[in-house]
Formats: C-alpha cells, structure tokens, sequence
C-alpha cells in the first residue's frame, strides 16, 4: 500500500531510462459509445457476463482492481482505447473505433504529476516505458491527465474526471515551489509559441540557444514524459540556424526519445533521424539563418 494512494507498483531493482516495464495485451474491451449510452444497471449486467467468461486468473485480476461493482472497476482502471479499423458511420454516434480498454495489471500503477514512466497504446497493447533511471524503492507511475497544467488546473480535472484527490509529490510541494512550477510551465508554452512562429518577419527574439534553453525548462520540471518534442523543436531550430552538428546531436537524441515515448519506426523518429543523417537537406534548413542576413544586410541565401 501507497499512503494515500492504496496498492501501488514500487521499483524492487534499479530500473534504466528506456526499460520496457510491462507489455500487456486488454483483457476485455468496451465500446465507448455503448458504455455511454446504457444505464448503470444494464451495463453491470452485461459486463458481469463477459466477465464471468473471462480465463480464472484474468477474472481475478479483473475482480482485485479498486471499484464497487464492475462498472465502478471499468469506471475507475479503464484506459481510452482508439482502434483504427472501423469507420465512422454515423456523426450522431461516438466514434465506433474509442473504447474503454482493460488492463487489470496495468490498472496498479497510481497517478503522478511527474511520473517515471511513458506509457502507451498500440492497438489492443499496452506498454510502458521508464523516461528516467528509477531508484529501487520508487514508486513506479504514469500520468491520468496531461501535464502542461498548473497545479490548481490538474487537481481540479483530477477531481472531476477522477474522483481523487492527488497526493503526489508535486503536488504537495509548498506555495512557492508550486509557483514557480507554474510560472515555467508558462515560460515552456511562451517559449514554444516563439519557437513555432519562424515563419513570421519577426523572430520573437528566438536564437539558436532557445532550443536547449527549452530542453532545460523541461528537465527542470522533471516532465520527462515530454521530452521528445522538446529535443524535436531543439533540433529543428538549430536546423533552422543552420547549425550542422548541434542540428545532429538534438536530433539523434529526439530520434532516442521518440523510441521511448511512441515506440520503434515511429514516423517522427523517422524524420529526426533523416534530420540527423542531413540537416542540409531539411526543408528547415537554414530558414531563420538567411531571414536574419537579409533583414541585416548581410546578404543573401545563396
Ligand atoms: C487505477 S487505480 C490505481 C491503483 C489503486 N491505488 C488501487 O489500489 O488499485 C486509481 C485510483 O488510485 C488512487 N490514486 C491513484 N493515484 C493517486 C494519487 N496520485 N493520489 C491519490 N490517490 C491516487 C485513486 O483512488 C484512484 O481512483
């Protein structure tokens, strides 16, 4: 048990940044529209009876997880699943391929604002990966909202969604360390705003260094979850300053941290590394270089 928190999963090992932790297939499935539009009563019916088909050790599983009845357990442990194979039919209707996905193994791991682990979604597959070392002894977590909220924003949608209270570190650290959480949770989206608009005559004061100024604000918040797209937008910048080597190194680490996040052959990685092999060839190549010497006079892209 996890004060606070109930059953809990803890690091019994030194875990490495990278290291797939479980790898589970859903053990039942429900189809969100259906499950919206059926009463309590009906779906406890219907879901008692696919439950009791289920293999002895999964319907243990199933019926250990937190929640009253086995909607409450749906309700309460469920991940959103989007299975890509089935046409949308009817817009009045919820999109038929979103369900509530199962996965009583998974359904242990508690909620924290800046978890140690990734987790992801192919298909029917669950997966989650460590986005740092883990310490033996940690409690091992994955995040049940997004995370560029501040405190008062996260534990209000905690709240409402979920039904809990979070008693996670972050957020029961003091006023002014939650304040300043806040504050750089505003300078990363002002940042990336300014990052995004190189397009623009004006260059929001952007220079080659606000990638990795970038890449910190997300370590300093310990949101390593999302530090893909923090490494991916360091190293298109540099691309986009026609910086060869740095453009390279953000890239291949981009590439590594797709991995972790989305998983092996990701389209993006893909492109990080197509980056990384020639930053040349991008199409941001040089882009905010040559925009910079025209308006200086100091010549022209050649
Ligand atoms: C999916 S379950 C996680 C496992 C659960 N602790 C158990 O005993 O089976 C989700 C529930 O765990 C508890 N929980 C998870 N993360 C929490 C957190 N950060 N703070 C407080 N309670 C949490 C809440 O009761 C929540 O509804």
């Amino acid at each position: 048990m996890v004060p606070g928190k109930g059953v809990g999963l803890i690091a019994n090992r030194t875990i490495h940044k990278g290291e797939i932790i479980t790898v589970r297939p859903a053990t039942m499935m429900v189809q969100t529209g259906a499950h919206v539009r059926l009463d309590p009563e009906a779906r406890n019916m219907l879901y008692g009876k696919a439950v009791a088909r289920l293999p002895e050790p999964k319907r243990e599983l199933f019926m250990g997880q937190m929640g009253k009845d086995i909607d409450g357990k749906i309700e309460t442990n469920c991940f959103q699943v989007f299975l890509n194979n089935t046409d949308k039919k009817d817009d009045e209707q919820a999109d038929p391929g979103s369900h509530l996905g199962c996965f009583p193994e998974i359904s242990r791991f508690n909620h924290d604002c800046r978890p140690n682990l990734h987790y992801r979604i192919n298909n029917i597959t669950h997966t989650t990966v460590a986005v740092r070392d883990i310490a033996a002894g940690e409690e091992l977590s994955i995040t049940y909202v997004g995370q560029m909220q501040t405190r008062a924003e996260r534990q209000a949608r905690l709240r409402r969604i979920w039904g809990f209270e979070c008693g996670c570190a972050q957020c029961r650290q003091s006023a002014a360390s939650a304040a300043a959480s806040d504050a750089r949770l505003a300078a990363i989206r002002r940042l990336e705003d300014d990052l995004a608009a190189f397009n623009e005559t004006e260059q929001r004061g952007v220079t080659a260094e606000s990638g990795p100024a970038l890449v910190r604000l997300y370590e300093e918040e310990r949101l390593h979850i999302y530090l893909a797209q923090a490494l991916t937008r360091a190293a298109l910048n540099f691309a986009l300053f026609g910086q060869t080597e740095r453009a390279r190194a953000y890239a291949r680490d981009a590439a590594e941290a797709m991995d972790r996040e989305v998983g092996p052959h990701s389209v993006d990685a893909r492109s990080m590394r197509l980056l990384a092999e020639h930053p040349e060839a991008h199409w941001t190549w040089g882009k905010r270089r040559w925009g910079r010497r025209r308006r200086s006079g100091e010549g022209e892209k050649p």
